[in-house]
Protein backbone atom coordinates (compact mmCIF):
# COMPACT_ATOMS: atom_id res chain seq x y z
CA UNK A 1 0.00 0.00 0.00
CA UNK A 2 1.02 3.48 -1.09
CA UNK A 3 1.56 6.16 1.59
CA UNK A 4 -1.12 8.55 0.28
CA UNK A 5 -3.37 5.09 0.51
CA UNK A 6 -2.30 4.27 3.88
CA UNK A 7 -3.24 8.08 5.28
CA UNK A 8 -6.43 8.17 3.70
CA UNK A 9 -7.49 5.13 6.19
CA UNK A 10 -6.22 7.53 9.36
CA UNK A 11 -8.64 9.56 10.84
CA UNK A 12 -8.05 13.09 9.40
CA UNK A 13 -8.12 16.27 11.84
CA UNK A 14 -8.44 19.77 10.49
CA UNK A 15 -5.75 22.13 12.88
CA UNK A 16 -5.38 25.96 11.87
CA UNK A 17 -2.64 27.88 13.02
CA UNK A 18 -3.32 31.34 13.80
CA UNK A 19 -2.19 34.57 15.25
CA UNK A 20 -0.21 37.80 15.24
CA UNK A 21 2.34 37.96 12.30
CA UNK A 22 5.55 37.24 13.59
CA UNK A 23 4.72 35.37 16.12
CA UNK A 24 5.48 32.08 14.90
CA UNK A 25 3.02 30.01 13.05
CA UNK A 26 4.78 29.19 10.15
CA UNK A 27 7.95 28.09 12.66
CA UNK A 28 5.95 25.96 14.78
CA UNK A 29 4.34 24.48 11.70
CA UNK A 30 7.88 23.62 10.22
CA UNK A 31 9.04 22.73 13.37
CA UNK A 32 6.65 19.61 13.50
CA UNK A 33 6.65 18.90 9.70
CA UNK A 34 10.62 18.99 9.09
CA UNK A 35 12.05 19.12 12.74
CA UNK A 36 13.60 22.30 11.02
CA UNK A 37 13.75 26.07 12.24
CA UNK A 38 14.60 28.87 10.13
CA UNK A 39 15.65 32.02 12.09
CA UNK A 40 14.76 34.20 9.05
CA UNK A 41 11.89 35.72 9.28
CA UNK A 42 9.70 35.58 5.90
CA UNK A 43 5.89 36.95 6.02
CA UNK A 44 2.98 33.55 5.29
CA UNK A 45 1.21 35.27 2.29
CA UNK A 46 -2.35 33.36 2.01
CA UNK A 47 -1.80 30.11 3.39
CA UNK A 48 0.47 26.94 3.94
CA UNK A 49 -0.92 23.54 4.35
CA UNK A 50 0.68 19.92 4.89
CA UNK A 51 -0.40 16.70 6.70
CA UNK A 52 1.51 14.68 9.38
CA UNK A 53 0.70 11.10 11.02
CA UNK A 54 0.96 11.37 14.33
CA UNK A 55 -0.13 8.05 16.67
CA UNK A 56 -1.93 8.42 19.85
CA UNK A 57 -1.76 5.75 22.67
CA UNK A 58 -3.93 2.49 22.11
CA UNK A 59 -1.89 3.05 18.40
CA UNK A 60 -4.26 5.27 17.02
CA UNK A 61 -2.72 6.62 14.13
CA UNK A 62 -4.35 10.32 13.45
CA UNK A 63 -3.71 12.31 10.06
CA UNK A 64 -3.17 15.81 11.70
CA UNK A 65 -3.66 18.32 8.30
CA UNK A 66 -2.46 21.40 9.68
CA UNK A 67 -2.83 24.86 8.14
CA UNK A 68 -0.85 27.80 8.75
CA UNK A 69 -2.51 31.32 7.67
CA UNK A 70 -0.82 33.95 7.55
CA UNK A 71 -1.14 36.95 10.41
CA UNK A 72 -1.88 39.48 8.27
CA UNK A 73 -5.35 38.01 7.46
CA UNK A 74 -6.77 38.60 10.27
CA UNK A 75 -9.20 41.24 7.95
CA UNK A 76 -8.88 39.29 5.01
CA UNK A 77 -12.21 37.87 3.42
CA UNK A 78 -10.93 34.59 3.48
CA UNK A 79 -10.08 34.04 7.16
CA UNK A 80 -13.63 32.16 7.76
CA UNK A 81 -13.40 29.86 5.25
CA UNK A 82 -9.45 28.90 6.26
CA UNK A 83 -11.03 28.23 9.78
CA UNK A 84 -14.48 26.75 8.79
CA UNK A 85 -14.40 23.16 9.41
CA UNK A 86 -11.19 22.96 11.95
CA UNK A 87 -11.52 20.79 14.89
CA UNK A 88 -8.67 22.46 16.20
CA UNK A 89 -7.28 25.36 16.53
CA UNK A 90 -3.65 26.64 17.49
CA UNK A 91 -3.92 30.07 18.71
CA UNK A 92 -0.96 31.44 19.09
CA UNK A 93 1.27 34.69 20.48
CA UNK A 94 4.77 35.19 21.07
CA UNK A 95 5.27 36.25 24.53
CA UNK A 96 8.10 38.39 23.92
CA UNK A 97 5.61 40.53 22.42
CA UNK A 98 2.28 42.03 24.45
CA UNK A 99 0.75 43.12 21.38
CA UNK A 100 0.39 39.58 20.11
CA UNK A 101 -1.17 38.35 23.28
CA UNK A 102 -3.51 41.73 23.65
CA UNK A 103 -4.66 41.00 19.86
CA UNK A 104 -5.67 37.28 20.91
CA UNK A 105 -9.28 38.45 21.57
CA UNK A 106 -9.65 39.60 18.14
CA UNK A 107 -8.64 36.09 16.62
CA UNK A 108 -10.60 34.27 19.07
CA UNK A 109 -14.12 36.27 18.21
CA UNK A 110 -12.83 35.21 15.13
CA UNK A 111 -12.89 32.17 15.49
CA UNK A 112 -15.98 32.17 17.68
CA UNK A 113 -17.55 33.84 14.58
CA UNK A 114 -17.12 31.73 12.10
CA UNK A 115 -18.36 28.55 14.38
CA UNK A 116 -21.73 30.42 15.37
CA UNK A 117 -23.73 28.03 13.67
CA UNK A 118 -21.94 24.97 14.14
CA UNK A 119 -23.43 22.35 16.56
CA UNK A 120 -19.73 21.37 17.24
CA UNK A 121 -17.24 23.90 18.32
CA UNK A 122 -13.09 23.32 17.90
CA UNK A 123 -10.51 22.93 20.60
CA UNK A 124 -8.42 25.56 20.73
CA UNK A 125 -5.16 25.23 22.42
CA UNK A 126 -3.25 28.98 23.64
CA UNK A 127 0.16 28.50 22.75
CA UNK A 128 2.99 31.10 24.35
CA UNK A 129 6.28 30.71 21.88
CA UNK A 130 9.84 31.28 22.27
CA UNK A 131 10.09 30.38 25.91
CA UNK A 132 13.92 30.33 24.66
CA UNK A 133 13.52 34.02 24.90
CA UNK A 134 11.97 33.59 28.70
CA UNK A 135 13.85 36.65 30.14
CA UNK A 136 12.45 39.07 27.24
CA UNK A 137 9.40 37.88 28.59
CA UNK A 138 6.42 40.40 28.56
CA UNK A 139 3.29 38.54 28.84
CA UNK A 140 2.84 37.78 32.69
CA UNK A 141 1.78 33.87 33.20
CA UNK A 142 -0.80 34.57 35.26
CA UNK A 143 -2.30 37.33 32.35
CA UNK A 144 -1.89 33.82 29.46
CA UNK A 145 -3.84 31.25 32.58
CA UNK A 146 -6.55 34.05 32.96
CA UNK A 147 -7.67 34.07 29.15
CA UNK A 148 -7.12 30.07 29.32
CA UNK A 149 -9.96 30.11 32.06
CA UNK A 150 -12.19 32.75 30.58
CA UNK A 151 -12.37 31.82 27.37
CA UNK A 152 -12.09 27.42 28.23
CA UNK A 153 -8.69 27.41 25.96
CA UNK A 154 -6.16 24.66 26.42
CA UNK A 155 -3.18 26.13 27.83
CA UNK A 156 0.17 25.30 26.50
CA UNK A 157 3.93 26.71 25.87
CA UNK A 158 6.52 26.30 23.15
CA UNK A 159 9.56 26.94 21.56
CA UNK A 160 9.49 27.04 18.00
CA UNK A 161 13.10 27.48 17.84
CA UNK A 162 14.46 24.58 20.39
CA UNK A 163 11.32 21.95 19.96
CA UNK A 164 10.58 22.38 23.40
CA UNK A 165 7.27 20.72 23.46
CA UNK A 166 6.18 21.56 19.85
CA UNK A 167 5.45 17.61 19.23
CA UNK A 168 3.84 17.83 22.50
CA UNK A 169 1.31 20.74 21.45
CA UNK A 170 -0.12 18.86 18.42
CA UNK A 171 -0.23 15.46 20.57
CA UNK A 172 -2.31 17.37 23.17
CA UNK A 173 -4.69 19.01 20.62
CA UNK A 174 -5.27 15.77 19.31
CA UNK A 175 -5.88 13.60 21.84
CA UNK A 176 -8.36 16.56 23.15
CA UNK A 177 -10.44 16.28 20.16
CA UNK A 178 -10.60 12.14 20.25
CA UNK A 179 -11.42 12.19 23.79
CA UNK A 180 -7.96 10.63 24.66
CA UNK A 181 -6.02 11.20 27.75
CA UNK A 182 -1.99 11.24 27.41
CA UNK A 183 -0.55 10.28 30.56
CA UNK A 184 2.45 11.56 32.42
CA UNK A 185 4.86 8.89 30.56
CA UNK A 186 3.63 10.05 26.89
CA UNK A 187 3.68 13.57 28.16
CA UNK A 188 7.45 13.43 29.21
CA UNK A 189 8.29 11.19 26.02
CA UNK A 190 6.94 14.29 23.77
CA UNK A 191 8.51 16.61 25.71
CA UNK A 192 11.60 17.01 23.68
CA UNK A 193 14.09 19.87 23.78
CA UNK A 194 17.36 20.52 20.81
CA UNK A 195 19.36 22.30 23.80
CA UNK A 196 22.17 22.87 21.04
CA UNK A 197 19.79 25.20 19.29
CA UNK A 198 20.10 27.36 22.44
CA UNK A 199 24.02 27.23 23.12
CA UNK A 200 24.89 28.29 19.21
CA UNK A 201 22.30 30.82 19.25
CA UNK A 202 24.57 33.65 18.04
CA UNK A 203 26.06 31.35 15.05
CA UNK A 204 23.43 29.40 13.82
CA UNK A 205 22.88 30.53 10.26
CA UNK A 206 21.32 27.70 8.32
CA UNK A 207 18.03 25.77 9.17
CA UNK A 208 18.96 21.83 10.24
CA UNK A 209 16.92 19.06 9.91
CA UNK A 210 17.01 15.82 11.88
CA UNK A 211 15.60 12.89 10.85
CA UNK A 212 12.68 14.03 8.64
CA UNK A 213 9.34 12.80 9.63
CA UNK A 214 7.07 11.61 7.28
CA UNK A 215 4.65 14.69 5.63
CA UNK A 216 3.55 16.72 3.11
CA UNK A 217 3.48 20.31 2.67
CA UNK A 218 1.69 22.65 -0.33
CA UNK A 219 1.13 26.10 -0.79
CA UNK A 220 -1.69 28.02 -1.35
CA UNK A 221 -1.64 31.81 -2.35
N1 LIG B 1 13.74 32.97 19.44
C1 LIG B 1 12.70 32.48 18.78
N2 LIG B 1 12.37 32.98 17.58
C2 LIG B 1 11.30 32.44 16.94
C3 LIG B 1 10.55 31.37 17.47
N3 LIG B 1 9.56 31.07 16.60
C4 LIG B 1 9.70 31.91 15.58
N4 LIG B 1 10.75 32.74 15.75
C5 LIG B 1 11.21 33.80 14.85
O1 LIG B 1 10.17 34.77 14.75
C6 LIG B 1 10.08 35.27 13.42
C7 LIG B 1 8.67 35.06 12.87
O2 LIG B 1 8.43 33.67 12.74
P1 LIG B 1 7.37 33.09 11.68
O3 LIG B 1 7.26 31.64 11.96
O4 LIG B 1 7.68 33.50 10.30
O5 LIG B 1 6.04 33.88 12.15
P2 LIG B 1 4.55 33.79 11.54
O6 LIG B 1 3.63 33.91 12.71
O7 LIG B 1 4.39 32.58 10.69
O8 LIG B 1 4.47 35.11 10.66
P3 LIG B 1 3.43 35.46 9.43
O9 LIG B 1 3.83 34.62 8.28
O10 LIG B 1 3.63 36.92 9.18
O11 LIG B 1 2.06 35.18 9.92
C8 LIG B 1 11.18 34.55 12.61
O12 LIG B 1 12.33 35.38 12.60
C9 LIG B 1 11.44 33.30 13.43
O13 LIG B 1 12.75 32.81 13.25
C10 LIG B 1 10.94 30.84 18.75
O14 LIG B 1 10.37 29.91 19.31
N5 LIG B 1 12.02 31.44 19.35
Amino acid sequence: MSDSEDESLDRQLKIVIIGDGASGKTSIATRFAQEAFGKQYKQTIGLDFFLKRITLPGNLNITLQVWDIGGQTIGGKMLDKYIYGAQGVFLVYDITNSQSFENLEDWLSMVKKTNEESDVQPVIMLVGNKIDLEHMRTVKLDKHQRFCQENGLISQFVSAKTGDSVYLSFQRLAAEIVGIKLNKAEIEQSQRVVKADIVNYSQESVARTVNPPRSSMCAVQ
